[in-house]
């Protein structure tokens, strides 16, 4: 039996481990890897962006989705998982470990910014799906820039994940986190602790909007970079989600066909959740 010394010492190794693994991330090979063709092809009803962005759209128009303040977690370098949830929020908060995510998020808020990807296709997509004409995809744009109010370091190991007075008292109204949590955790152990730290960022009765990997155990995220992953399947999501203290809304799965399989990870296939904090 494990002693709890002996526990939080295996806990902080990994944590160390993992943190060390980052340090060579690259966003601009990571962006190449996952968000261009075929992951990223509008014109292919079976691509992997197209499906994530679908989900997003749902969720963030249901109208149990409501309130001032949404938080990234583990944004990345990323911005998709945000061009739905940007038009119901009025405060938007980004977040990621690495500073040159944070810069690369940055880069692209500043007026007439640029990103290491061109996410005009995101927001022309995006816009489709509202109805709107594509057209449309400058004013979502000036939404988005609009709205993020802050580009802050995030820790989803410590319990808690952002500074002290980082978030008005009663927490987010909710939650958005894309390929972050099953990346960055050792074991199935840190994976739950992660949703629970998180969770202590959300006011009771907000959403969590869940997209992650399965059956993932590696990814590059960068020329030669090799990032372990905690291989998870949808019981273990699930089990996770209930012992950190959310009730489960509902479930969405992609099983990557075969030519999404690229090379640059072993993911066989995605979920997206919707669920509330208790
Ligand atoms: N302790 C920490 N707390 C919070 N964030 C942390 C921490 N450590 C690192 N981070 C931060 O978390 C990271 C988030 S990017 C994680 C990438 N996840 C795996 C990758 C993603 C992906 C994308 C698309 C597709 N697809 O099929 O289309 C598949 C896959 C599967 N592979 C990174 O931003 C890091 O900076």
């Amino acid at each position: 039996m494990e002693t709890k010394a002996v526990k939080e010492k295996r806990l902080e190794d990994g944590r160390a481990a993992m943190a060390a693994c980052y340090q060579g991330f690259d966003p601009a090979a990571y962006l190449q890897y996952n968000y261009t063709p075929p992951r990223a092809d509008f014109c292919r009803r079976d691509s992997i962006v197209p499906w994530k962005l679908g989900c997003l759209h749902r969720a963030f128009t249901e109208e149990d989705i409501t309130g001032g303040v949404l938080v990234d977690v583990g944004s990345g370098p990323t911005l998709y998982q945000v061009l739905s949830g940007c038009e119901v929020f009025e405060r938007l908060v980004l977040t990621d470990f690495l500073e040159v995510n944070r810069r690369e998020l940055r880069g692209w808020l500043q007026e007439q910014g640029t990103s290491s990807l061109d996410w005009t296709p995101y927001l022309q997509h995006v816009c489709k799906l509202e109805g709107r004409g594509v057209s449309a995809w400058s004013e979502k744009a000036a939404r988005l820039r609009a709205v993020v109010s802050d580009v802050l370091p995030i820790d989803v190991h410590c319990p808690q994940p952002l500074a002290p007075g980082a978030l008005p008292s009663p927490g987010a109204d909710c939650l958005v986190s894309s390929f972050c949590l099953e990346s960055v955790s050792p074991d199935l152990d840190a994976f739950t602790r992660a949703l629970g730290h998180i969770g202590g960022l959300l006011r009771p009765g907000g959403h969590l909007l869940l997209i992650g990997a399965l059956g993932e155990s590696f990814y590059l995220g960068g020329p030669g970079v090799e990032i372990p992953v905690v291989p998870l399947d949808e019981a273990q999501v699930c089990g996770s989600l209930r012992e950190s203290g959310y009730t489960l809304i509902r479930m969405e799965v992609y099983t990557l066909p075969p030519d999404m399989r690229v090379g640059v990870d072993d993911v066989s296939g995605i979920f997206f959740v919707k669920a509330r904090k208790d």
